[in-house]
């Protein structure tokens, strides 16, 4: 049966090609203008999928989906949207919508988006791949909203940003976001990483030489904050300046100029700065390997990006992500089975969003079948690096020898009551994992769904808080 589609666009050649797209794949569309219009036909008839535009003639679309959840709670939303800003990507995902799709979009991609949701609604399988948001940072996790909602803050200043986090968490894209977005979008956005730069030649690096400022200084050379001039300047590893550099850095940012090396002349630049840390920068300032007034300057604005072992119910939709950025690269378009992901989310991630793009282009050239099972993901990745389960054994005994030490069980409730202690967490792993759904929870652990209820009872663990929005 044809999925029935609401959709809710007052611009009407806008509408009139949705319409056309979507009834090309066979889907039923129904069409209104107004919120009011939607919500009449809401309660009237139930659809599969509602796509809605944000600015309508009697309200925002966003805003007023609290009114449209109120008669059909379950329904996917997909807003589609002229304000191409996080802002509206953060409002969207806040209202749950399935996916916020920013104009102009390809219709490709929003065919794709519908069917998506409309399949979500009756939980078909495979997951199909997901083309993302247009957006270069992708994500639903609370801890990502954090980071989008300190992003939306500075994109009307030039405030100065400091981001953290482990590498491969996607500091650099973050920066990039921020200027992409941002009112300097129009200039040039110059990264440094001035880990990579031996220490002798980072001011010359920054602030560019002048012809013989030094040996092999053969002719004069600009520097970055000259080319990042009108844009911003990315300083990566912001940690590993060497001192000199950072009393440099510091006199530039206080001043707003700059002098090249062994030039005379004072030089005005117009950069907005974004430094990035993998380090602790704390315990540095204490030891005196980071100027504590450099460091003002810099964390105007924190940003902090949590590791990707803090946010793992993103990793489905960046696995998707990465199929799709993996298919574009040349690589065959692959997907992945359910299970298979949910055995992905299990691994450690040390290196962060950087080692799941890595895996996930892996996956997508060596996988022997279009999608990726279980089976094809034991395969490829085998076990977590080397002496990975000796050390988890480990890992393992130390933690139940803490949990002794602690609990001191009573004499004959020893075994059943570790078990129990063994037990909880896991089930509850299980269940973040897919999102509550006790079939999926139960095939993750294998154990039949009737045990996993009876044990979920007796162990009071409430499955519905691990219930995913859509
Ligand atoms: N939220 C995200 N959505 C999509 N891609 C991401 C996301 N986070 C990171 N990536 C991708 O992961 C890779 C690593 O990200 P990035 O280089 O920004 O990390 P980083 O924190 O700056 O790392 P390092 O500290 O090692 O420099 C990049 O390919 C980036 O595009």
């Amino acid at each position: 049966m044809s999925s029935k589609i609401l959709l809710v666009e007052d611009d009407r050649s806008i509408a009139t090609v949705i319409t056309a797209a979507l009834e090309d794949e066979g889907f039923v569309l129904h069409h209104c203008e107004s919120i009011a219009a939607r919500d009449r036909l809401l309660s009237e008839h139930s659809f599969d999928t509602m796509l809605t535009d944000v600015m309508l003639g009697d309200g925002d679309g966003i805003a007023s989906l609290d009114s449209a959840r109120a008669i059909d709670p379950d329904m996917p939303v997909i807003v589609i949207s002229a304000q191409n800003t996080l802002d509206t990507a953060v409002r969207a995902s806040e209202h749950d919508a399935f996916e916020y799709l920013p104009k102009p979009f390809d219709l490709d991609e929003l065919v794709r988006a519908v069917r998506q949701a409309a399949g979500q609604r009756s939980g078909a399988e495979p997951l199909p791949v997901s083309e993302g948001d247009g957006m270069p940072l992708v994500g639903r996790s609370p801890a990502m909203q954090g980071v989008y909602r300190m992003i939306t803050r500075v994109l009307r200043n030039d405030l100065t940003v400091l981001v953290t986090g482990e590498s491969g968490t996607g500091k650099e894209l973050v920066a990039e976001a921020i200027h992409q977005l941002g009112a300097r979008k129009s200039g040039p956005f110059v990264a440094v990483n001035t880990a990579a730069i031996p220490s002798e030649l980072i001011e010359s690096e920054l602030f560019g030489h002048e012809k013989g400022a030094f040996t092999g200084a053969v002719a004069q050379t600009i520097g970055k904050f000259e080319q990042a001039n009108g844009g911003t300047l990315f300083l990566d590893e912001i940690g590993d300046m060497p001192a000199e550099a950072q009393t440099r850095l510091l006199r530039a940012l206080q001043s707003g100029r700059i002098r090249r090396v062994g030039g005379r002349q004072e030089i005005a630049v117009d950069v907005r700065i974004i430094a990035a840390t993998n380090r602790d920068l704390a315990p540095m300032i204490a030891e005196g390997r980071f100027r504590e007034d450099l460091f003002y300057r810099l964390n105007v604005v924190p940003i902090e990006l949590p590791p990707l072992r803090e946010r793992r119910e993103d990793i489905e939709v960046l696995t998707q992500h990465f199929f799709g950025q993996a298919a574009e690269d040349g690589l065959p378009r692959r997907q992945i089975s359910r299970e298979a992901l949910d055995i992905l989310a299990l691994r450690r991630w040390r290196g962060n969003v950087r080692e799941l793009r890595n895996v996930v282009y892996r996956l997508a050239l060596l996988a022997r079948e279009d999608v990726v099972d279980i089976d094809g993901l034991n395969e490829i990745l085998g076990p977590e690096g080397e002496g990975a389960p000796e050390q988890r054994k480990r890992d393992f005994e130390g933690a139940l020898q803490l949990w002794l030490a602690d609990n001191h069980p009573a004499p004959g409730a020893l075994y059943y009551s570790a078990l129990a202690a063994f037990e909880k967490p896991l089930m509850e792993y299980a269940l973040a994992q897919t999102g509550g759904n006790q079939l999926r929870a139960s095939k993750l652990l294998g154990i039949n769904r009737n045990t996993l209820r009876k044990r979920l009872s007796e162990l009071a663990i409430n499955a519905d808080r691990f219930t995913r929005p859509l």
